[in-house]
C-alpha cells in the first residue's frame, strides 16, 4: 500500500445488534464469505463475541457480533446485555438488524430505548426482504423511522446477498481514515478455541433440536499439534442436568458421534488441518447462574 492509498484507507468497528434470529450471523457470514459465526434455527445461540474482518481495497471493517440484546433473565443474560452495551459506546457504527417478516415488538423497543442513550451512528438493516412483498416493506420500515433517527436505512437479504454493497457503502461513509488492523487473509481474531467451541456448540444444538434449548456450554480443554500438523482437540460439552447428558450422548453414543463428526469436518475446513476430536459430555448443575463459572469460560 502506498502513502497515498493509506490516506484514503478507512477502517473501523461495527457492532451488529438485533433481536435473536433476525439474521445477524447470516449477514456477517455473507459479508465475509466464510463460516465464522455460529448459525442455528434457534434464537440466542450467539453467546460469544465473534469478530469478522472484511478487508476491501480501500477499507477494513471489523464486525463485532454482539450477543442478542434482550432483557436479562439470568446471569448469563445480564453478562450478554452488559457486554453488548459497553461495546456500543466504543464502536464507529452500530448496525441494527431487524426482520422484515416480523412486526416491530418489545425486543426492538428495548433495543431502540438503549440506542437512544448512545451517540454512535446507527444504520438500520431491514433483513429478509426476499420474504416480503415490496408493497408491505415501506410501512414496516416507517414504524422504525418515525420513532428513531437512523444514519441510513438499507433493506437487505443476507441470504440472497441483496443490497449488501449498499450496506457496505453506508458503513464506509461513517468510518474515518485508518490503517489495516489485520492482514487481508485474516477473517477472525478469535482464538482458535473459541471458534472450535462455537462450532461444536452449533452441532450439538442442531443435533438435539428442541430438547436442550440453551443449556449447552462447550469448553475446549486442550489443543495440541501433533506430527504433520494434525490437531488433537479435547472438548467437553457441559449440560445442566443428568437427563440432558443422555440426550446429547444418544442411544449407544450415536448422537455424540454424529455431533463430533460434523464438528470435526467444519473445524478441518476452517483450519485446514486434520483434526482428532476427543469429545466428552459432563453435567454442571445450573451453570447459567454462577458467576465464577462464567469467568472460567472467559465471560469477564
Ligand atoms: N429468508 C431469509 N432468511 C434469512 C435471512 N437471513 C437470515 N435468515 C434465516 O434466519 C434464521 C436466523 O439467522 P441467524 O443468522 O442465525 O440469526 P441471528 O440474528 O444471528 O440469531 P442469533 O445468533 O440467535 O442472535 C436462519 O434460519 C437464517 O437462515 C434472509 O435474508 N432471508
Amino acid at each position: 500500500m502506498t502513502t497515498n492509498d493509506l490516506q484514503k484507507h478507512v477502517s473501523g468497528f461495527v457492532a451488529v445488534i438485533g433481536r435473536p434470529n433476525v439474521g445477524k450471523s447470516t449477514l456477517i457470514n455473507s459479508l465475509i464469505g466464510q463460516k465464522i459465526a455460529i448459525m442455528s434455527d434457534k434464537p440466542q445461540t450467539t453467546r460469544n463475541k465473534i469478530m469478522g474482518v472484511l478487508t476491501l481495497d480501500d477499507a477494513q471493517i471489523l464486525f463485532i457480533d454482539t450477543p442478542g440484546i434482550h432483557k436479562p433473565k439470568h446471569k448469563l443474560g445480564e453478562y450478554m446485555v452488559r457486554a453488548a452495551e459497553n461495546t456500543l459506546h466504543e464502536v464507529d457504527v452500530i448496525l441494527f438488524v431487524v426482520d422484515a417478516t416480523a412486526k416491530m415488538g418489545p425486543g426492538e423497543e428495548y433495543i431502540l430505548d438503549n440506542l437512544s442513550k448512545i451517540r454512535t451512528p446507527v444504520i438500520l438493516a431491514v433483513n429478509k426482504i426476499d420474504q416480503v412483498p415490496k408493497i408491505s416493506l415501506l410501512p414496516s420500515i416507517e414504524k422504525y423511522t418515525t420513532c428513531c433517527e437512523f444514519a441510513a436505512v438499507v433493506p437487505i437479504s443476507a441470504l440472497d446477498h441483496t443490497n449488501l454493497d449498499r450496506l457496505i457503502a453506508e458503513i464506509k461513509a461513517h468510518l474515518t481514515p485508518g490503517p489495516q488492523y489485520y492482514p487481508p487473509d485474516m477473517v477472525t481474531d478469535q482464538p482458535e478455541r473459541l471458534v472450535i467451541s462455537e462450532l461444536i456448540r452449533e452441532k450439538a444444538l442442531h443435533a438435539t433440536r428442541e430438547e436442550i434449548p440453551h443449556a449447552i456450554l462447550v469448553d475446549i480443554e486442550e489443543i495440541k499439534t501433533r506430527v504433520n500438523d494434525d490437531l488433537y482437540v479435547r472438548a467437553v460439552i457441559y449440560v445442566e442436568r443428568e437427563s440432558q447428558k443422555g440426550i446429547v450422548i444418544g442411544e449407544g453414543g450415536k448422537l455424540l458421534k454424529q455431533i463430533g463428526q460434523a464438528a470435526r469436518k467444519d473445524i478441518e475446513n476452517l483450519l485446514g488441518n486434520k483434526v482428532f476430536l476427543d469429545l466428552w459430555v459432563k453435567v454442571k448443575k445450573d451453570w447459567r447462574n454462577r458467576e465464577n463459572i462464567l469467568k472460567t469460560f472467559g465471560f469477564e
